[in-house]
């Protein structure tokens, strides 16, 4: 047996803040969702017309349910700043009054891919995989503890570097996207990058026992999951029948990049 065996959870000696801090950044570092497959295409060009609106559609779901998720773990809390501090989670998604905040930048982005807005609120085309991704994510925080609650959003550690590394993907290889909807993913940099630090803070604090931080390392484990699963389900999928662009499907990857690339903003396929 090796001897680089971890002990049995709970059991061990509580780790040093920069310790833990470091296995919890390991997490994402080795499972985020930018290295499934079907991310990796997206980012390279080469994802067909179909599978990019496909994928816009289903991550809708995850965004619509963020908020909902925002509130449970609210609830969970006495203290008042921490609240307040939360409440902005749920505004930066909903907006302060209607027509503002990321679910509507969501439908810009969706409009600006040629998708039609009713398309997306309609959820109609949201995948059985998809839904129980985020169904998952939402009951996990609803049934949890604060701390896994809020350990699951630490995979926004890592999302500034994605968000960064999509605006550039787009822009260069799929122009046909208006550049206006890239909205949504320029504002994210800078929330992402304030959520985790602040969710970070939290789980630092909170956990106090080495239970506690195992639990908390197992929390975003699973987080990762969810984000892994809802690709898995977005990539197996075939295109809706009658999605012009459904055509396309299973043309090998690179092909429409290139083609994409000649075709001027504003001209979509
Ligand atoms: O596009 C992405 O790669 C990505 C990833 C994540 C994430 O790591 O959970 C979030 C988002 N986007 C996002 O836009 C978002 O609002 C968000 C909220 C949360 C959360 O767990 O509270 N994660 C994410």
């Amino acid at each position: 047996m090796s001897t680089l065996a971890p002990p049995p959870a709970g059991i061990g000696e509580l780790w040093g803040p920069e310790e833990f801090t470091a296995r919890l950044r390991a997490v994402p570092a080795e499972r985020y969702h930018d290295r499934h497959p079907f991310n990796v295409r997206m980012h390279q060009g080469g994802l067909t017309p179909a599978e990019l609106r496909r994928w816009i559609i289903n991550r809708f779901h995850y965004q619509r349910r963020i908020p909902v998720k925002d509130a449970l773990i609210l609830a969970k809390f006495d203290d008042s700043a921490l609240r307040r501090s939360w409440l902005r989670r749920i505004q930066d998604h909903d907006g302060a009054a209607e027509g503002e905040g990321g679910i509507e930048r969501w439908l810009r982005l969706g409009e600006a891919a040629g998708i039609d807005r009713g398309r997306l609120v309609s959820g109609d085309e949201v995948l059985p995989g998809v839904r129980l991704a985020v169904d998952g994510y939402v009951n996990f925080c609803r049934l949890g503890s604060p701390l896994e609650a809020v350990a699951a959003s630490l995979t926004e550690l890592a999302a500034p570097t994605i968000m960064r590394t999509r605006i550039d993907a787009f822009e260069r290889c799929y122009p046909w996207i208006e550049a206006e909807g890239l909205a949504y993913f320029r504002t994210r940099i800078g929330q992402g990058a304030r959520d985790s630090r602040e969710a970070l803070a939290l789980v630092l604090a909170w956990a106090d026992s080495r239970r506690e931080q195992e639990a908390a390392v197992a929390a975003l484990r699973f987080k990762c999951d969810v984000l892994w699963s809802l690709l898995d389900a977005v990539a197996a999928a075939e295109s809706p029948a009658g999605d012009p662009a459904g055509a396309s499907a299973g043309v090998p990857a690179g092909a429409f990049a290139e083609a994409d690339l000649r075709q001027p903003a504003g001209e979509r396929p």
